[in-house]
């Protein structure tokens, strides 16, 4: 049997990032700056006003007091928008807006509640120190500096400072697009419901979730039953649009299990036994420059399966470091045992922190969640971790320590993207 690791380094000895290329910034959402991005410009472009009040000269209005305010002429109204406003005479105000060039000759901006909002005239009732209220060239971005590093996850703000240094099209790591393909001639789409014999397809939606959880574009391919011809040309039909497929089912030693007659022999691709518990039955390889995953049918093995080997290639093929789930050192608060011979993964919950909100000096404590069988996602659904037993060990008593991998850290950072539309695919460098 191939081990958990061989089959990893297999999979990242195979698997690079997408190719970069510049993309439209509203298509650049997720994905990851593939180079150094430097300012041309200065942001702020001009010295502004950071609110709405009235320009001076702070000289002008050093003396001045609620009680005995000093009064400046208003000799000009300047509102955001195109255009160099005229400059400021010594001794006159302008009427300026949050936003709006300052006139040449002011140096400060008194906010509107410190005066009478006159129109002709503006009596002040506070002095501004030089400087108040005015946001300099440059303050934010100086030209020629770094504005963001290649390897950056473009999310709304990164996004919204590329546009403020008007940079139309990014260099980047385009999102991945993946094909998810559920094979069984017993699955029918979920919401129909089965007749004898048949079951939900589960798995295309949890795979399809998982993708996206790790930034991909989901094209789903549902109802390719286990029939060669059919499964061949759903296969190779989607293969040449996309940058990963992953399939589930199919891949055991029974009679109808299509995915694997197939395959076998098709590019790179190797089925292996990996010593793992849930997951054994595997395939991975590169069909036509395309990574193939070859998911077991078992939902808990897919899923499980898709977070070893299939997480961390998505990283790395969107340009970021083939890490996969996180992990954490936690103390085991249930005895349990384990195979010979193979890496267990038990789905437990994670004790939570004391009422102090802090963790005891064991970090959390893992008891494992009931109905472990690979068939069974209410224990996946319910688990905080997989707690990893190695494959020499045999009996874990109460206060093991063992590693754990973190489920659901990254849900918060779900991108949006059910598929993907030509815009997001053209390729024109
Ligand atoms: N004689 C042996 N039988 C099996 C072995 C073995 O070594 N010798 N391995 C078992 C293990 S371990 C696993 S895991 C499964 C792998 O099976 P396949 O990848 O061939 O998957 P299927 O046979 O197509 O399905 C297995 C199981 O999962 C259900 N399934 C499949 N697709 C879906 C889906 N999209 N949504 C929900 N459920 C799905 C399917 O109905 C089966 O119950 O093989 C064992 N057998
Ligand atoms: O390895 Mo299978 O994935 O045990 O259920
Ligand atoms: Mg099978």
């Amino acid at each position: 049997m191939t081990t958990v690791d061989e089959h990893t380094a297999r999979i990242l000895a195979a698997v690079a990032p997408t190719r970069p290329r510049r993309v439209d910034l509203a298509h650049a959402h997720g994905c990851v700056l593939a180079a150094d991005v430097r300012a041309t410009v200065a942001v702020p472009s001009f010295d502004n006003s950071a609110m709405d009040g009235y320009a001076v000269r702070a000289a002008d209005v050093a003396d001045t007091s609620a009680q005995t305010p000093v009064v400046l002429p208003v000799e000009a109204d300047i509102p955001a928008g195109p255009g160099i406003p005229v400059p400021l005479r010594p001794g006159a105000a302008a009427r300026i807006m949050t936003g709006a060039p300052l006139p040449a000759g002011a140096d400060a901006v008194v906010q509107l509640e410190w005066t009478d909002a006159g129109r002709e005239a503006v009596a002040v009732h506070q002095a501004p120190r030089r400087g108040l209220h005015i946001r300099r060239v440059g303050e934010d971005v100086k030209p020629g500096s770094l504005v963001l590093s290649a390897g950056t996850i473009l999310g709304s703000a990164q996004i919204g400072l590329l546009a403020a240094v008007n940079v139309a099209r990014p260099p980047v790591c385009p999102r991945p697009r993946v094909a998810v393909l559920s094979t069984g001639s017993e699955l029918v789409e979920v919401g129909s419901p089965p007749r004898p014999g048949q079951i939900v397809d589960s798995n295309s939606h949890a795979i399809a979730a998982a993708v996206r959880e790790c930034g991909g574009l989901v094209r789903r391919l549902v109802g390719v039953s286990d029939d060669a011809d059919a499964f061949t040309k759903s296969f190779y039909d989607v293969l040449a649009e996309v940058d990963a497929v992953v399939t589930t089912g199919g891949v055991s030693v029974g009679a109808y299990d299509v995915v694997k007659e197939v395959l076998t022999g098709a590019g790179s691709m190797r089925f292996d036994h990996v010593a793992m518990q849930p997951g054994r039955p595997q395939g991975f390889g590169l069909i036509e420059g395309v990574p193939v995953f070859t998911l077991p049918g078992n939902p808990v093995s897919a899923l499980v399966s898709f977070d070893l080997f299939v997480r961390p290639a998505l990283a790395r093929l969107r340009g970021l470091p083939a890490t996969g789930l996180p992990t954490l050192e936690v103390t085991v608060g249930t005895a349990l045992r384990s195979s010979p011979g193979r890496r267990a993964y038990i789905r437990v919950r994670l004790d939570g922190p004391g009422p102090d909100g802090r963790y005891g000096p064991g970090g959390p404590v893992a008891h494992p969640v009931a109905a472990q069988g690979s068939h069974q996602l209410t224990s996946l659904a319910a688990a905080q971790a997989l707690l990893v037993v190695p494959e020499e060990v045999t009996e874990v008593p109460v206060g093991s320590r063992l590693t754990a991998l973190l489920l659901g850290a990254d849900s918060g950072s779900i991108l949006s993207g059910m598929g993907w539309t030509d815009a997001d695919v053209t390729d024109d460098r």
